[in-house]
């Protein structure tokens, strides 16, 4: 007895395939999507690929359960399962998980709407009316119409309609669903390319054409052009009928971008976030599987659409740590989406002023192309930053502007120039304590200060969300209007900005400020119009925005973020700074910038203040390499949490015990997190120091085999490749 059994990957919390009995008159393949019986429901799953001896194994078919059915509006490409493998092999997530994230548009596949088209017959009825006739002159071409489309165009009522189709004057048929987006043209509006962008864009061009994989950075200083280069790689896929995919970072950006696309190819691309609409999404997703839609611009995950034919990968600000997926499944889209580009034969362009560490030394070593544009287009500079020492010529006490950036953020306003302050910190204050008995108020379930949020007049924790409203007395000792603010955040900041420029309209651009994204765009095109003197912002600000009126940049605290233990600290400081300091100086104006800080003697203060970015990665990536921090060593860091302390703090020390030897390898911790309490977890941390060129994933699964199993409500994740180290 032989049934044929397939095996299938369920979206859950397993690593392995389950197998299922194949109904008569079936026929399954890797990648169809069926529905199968879990228990007492049913469930949307993927047959899977057999790994070499799962063949072998035998199974009792009398107990297995039967497919119910196959979908049969798409399944999933090879590459597509190659890379949930590989992602699930990499990061220990359960392989379940990972096809979670490729089927969770899936649950629920709301039916398109059918929609009904009428066509003229050429029989005529005897008797017309008035709306009769008119409605028969509109059809008379002999076109399709939908129903409400020929009602409208005739001035009749759809009964009227409806009544000409039982004279047997117009016959319905069933029209097809409207395309999920329009077809781009790659010669709608062609640029002209400078000489070193249109180098870069032939380079490309002819990446797409070779069809096979490779990793180019687009290493381009800020304003010199990068999305006019890489449309142009983009243009030749469309000409090819074939597909392209844009990762960026940050949905409110997506608004400038898809008007920019605009432009170029005439329609706009199809918008793939957790802003559209889930019906939207539905269609986008069949027409991705079905390759009508050629160009997708999407947040992290579009990288698990179904492309039927993917010929490019953009990466855009392939340095943006927004890339990085902390829960859940712990990836990084960017590192993803190579090997996806890998696994389908396909070019890979990663696009930044300022890569990140790891890229640029694979551009170095020589495994990714390195396309350079060294000039702004058009010929405008990039700015340059001068310090502003705060130890030396700092602002008064309880300000925050030093008196050169106001005298320059005056001198600015009066010749009609925009300028930006940027701050990385949300809201009106981070700290809030007593004046009395100098208490501070803290979150009830994280181990972090209320952030003080003016405009909602509430404390809030930026970790869990919790707030509640400013006290009025002191919680602790009860003293009476004894609460005060510490620090700015960039609402206090602006609150600065209009007592010293009172004239000057002023804004606050910040991803938590109330209106959601309608509002956020709306302000970042009154920026770009002109419409706003002074704009304070946080990291928000430091991504690839336009804003042509932009003449001067200030980093008010240029230290946030160095020395907190965190070894991407430098990295990270010196690509915001240098991205905001790029937002200036982009149109007919010169633009200029400063720095406010602590350390101007500082290496990364220094490589900004030079403009000297080869002298920032040189430091950099010789500490890295001194250190055996990535790439030149791996990372992987495991977080023990649970409800009581004692419990995290023992597990983790008993799984710090467990650890497997292995050459070069060292675990260091158990250590209490940086952020010990979260959301009233208490967490305690371990990192594993590996060689470079180490199977990290490998002695990690090989170490959970020996490991001891957590118990009660203790839990521990991993994430191979961490970016954070709170
Ligand atoms: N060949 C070109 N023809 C006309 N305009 C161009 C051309 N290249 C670039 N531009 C214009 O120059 C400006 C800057 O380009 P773009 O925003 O692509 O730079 P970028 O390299 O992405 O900068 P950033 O890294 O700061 O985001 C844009 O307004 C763009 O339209
Ligand atoms: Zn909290």
């Amino acid at each position: 007895m032989t049934a044929s059994t397939v095996d299938v990957l369920l979206p859950l919390g397993l690593d392995t395939p389950y197998s299922y009995l194949v109904p008569d008159g079936l026929a399954l393949v890797p990648g169809d999507l069926v529905t199968v019986p879990l228990g007492s429901r049913l469930m949307v799953g993927c047959v899977w690929p057999r790994r070499g001896d799962a063949q072998a194994k035998e199974v009792d078919t009398s107990k297995l359960k039967a497919v119910k059915k196959r979908l049969d509006h798409r399944a999933l490409p090879p590459d597509l399962i190659k890379l949930i493998d590989w992602m699930a092999d990499y990061t220990l997530a359960p392989r379940g998980m990972v096809l979670r994230m490729a089927l969770r548009h899936e649950e629920n596949p709301s039916p398109a709407r059918e929609r009904v088209g009428v066509r003229a017959t050429g029989h005529t009825p005897e008797r017309l009316t008035a709306a009769r006739r008119r409605l028969l002159d509109v059809m008379s071409d002999g076109f399709v119409r939908a129903k409400t489309d020929a009602a409208r165009e005739a001035g009749v009522s759809p009964s009227v309609v409806d009544g000409m189709v039982d004279e047997g004057a117009l016959e319905t048929l069933v029209l097809p669903p409207p395309p999920a987006a329009e077809t781009p043209d790659p010669d709608h509006a062609t640029p002209t390319l400078s000489e070193p962008q249109a180098e870069a864009a032939a380079a490309m061009v002819e990446a797409v054409k070779a069809r096979a994989f490779s990793v180019h950075l687009l290493d381009g200083v800020t304003g010199s052009g990068k999305t006019e280069v890489y449309f142009e790689a983009v243009a030749e896929s469309i000409r090819a009928g074939r597909q392209a995919l844009i990762l960026l970072p940050e949905i409110a950006l997506t608004q400038a971008f898809l008007d920019r696309f605009t432009r170029r190819f005439g329609v706009t691309p199809a918008e793939w976030h957790s802003g559209v609409s889930t019906r939207r999404r539905g269609r986008i997703l069949r027409g991705v599987a079905e390759g009508e839609v050629q160009v997708v611009a999407g947040a992290r995950s579009a990288l698990f659409l179904p492309f039927r034919d993917l010929a490019l990968t953009i990466v855009d600000e392939e340095h943006d740590p927004a890339y990085k997926q902390e829960d859940g499944v712990a990836y990084h889209a960017r590192d993803m989406a190579v090997v996806r580009a890998r696994f389908s034969s396909s070019p890979i362009v990663l696009a930044s002023a300022t890569p990140s560490i790891e890229t640029e030394v694979n551009a170095r070593r020589g495994r990714y192309g390195r396309l350079a544009l060294p000039l702004r287009f058009g010929g405008a500079k990039v700015p340059g930053l001068a310090p502003i020492d705060l130890r030396k010529e700092g602002p008064p006490r309880g300000r925050w502007i030093a008196p050169r950036l106001q005298a320059e953020i005056g001198q600015t306003l009066e010749d009609g120039g925009q300028a930006l302050l940027f701050l990385n910190r949300r809201g009106y204050a981070p700290l809030t304590l007593c004046r009395s008995c100098g208490v501070r108020v803290k979150c009830p379930s994280c181990s972090a200060w209320l952030v003080e949020h003016r405009f909602r007049r509430r404390l809030t924790c930026h970790h869990c969300g919790y707030n509640a409203p400013v006290p009025e007395n002191c919680p602790a000792c009860g003293e009476k209007d004894s609460m005060v603010p510490c620090g700015p955040g960039v609402e206090r900041l602006q609150e600065e900005v209009q007592v010293l420029f009172p004239e000057a309209r002023s804004l606050v651009l910040s991803s938590d400020m109330t209106g959601g994204m309608e509002r956020m765009r709306a302000e970042l095109d009154a920026v770009a119009k002109g419409e706003v003197d002074v704009i304070v912002g946080t990291q928000l600000v430091a991504k690839g925005h336009n804003f042509p009126g932009l003449a001067l940049v200030g980093v008010v605290d240029a230290d946030v973020g160095l020395g907190q233990g965190d070894p991407r600290a430098a990295e990270r400081t010196f690509q915001l700074v240098h991205q905001v300091a790029g937002r200036a100086g982009r149109g007919a104006t010169e633009g200029r910038g400063f720095i406010q800080t602590h350390m101007p003697e500082h290496p990364v203060m220094q490589a900004l203040v030079k403009g000297d970015r080869t002298a920032f990665y040189e430091t950099e990536i010789n500490a890295r390499e001194e250190a055996h921090l990535p790439p030149y060593g791996r990372l992987a860091s495991l977080v023990i949490s649970a409800n009581e302390g004692p419990a995290a703090e023992g597990h983790a020390r008993r799984l710090a015990a467990s650890a497997p030897r292995a050459e070069g390898v060292r675990v260091l911790g158990p250590a209490e997190a940086p952020l010990a309490v979260l959301r009233g977890r208490h967490r305690w941390r371990l990192l594993v120091r590996a060689p470079r060129g180490f199977d990290l994933s490998g002695y990690l699964r090989a170490w959970r085999e020996v490991a001891p199993r957590p118990t009660g409500n203790t839990k521990v994740s991993i994430d191979v490749d961490p970016m954070s180290f709170m």
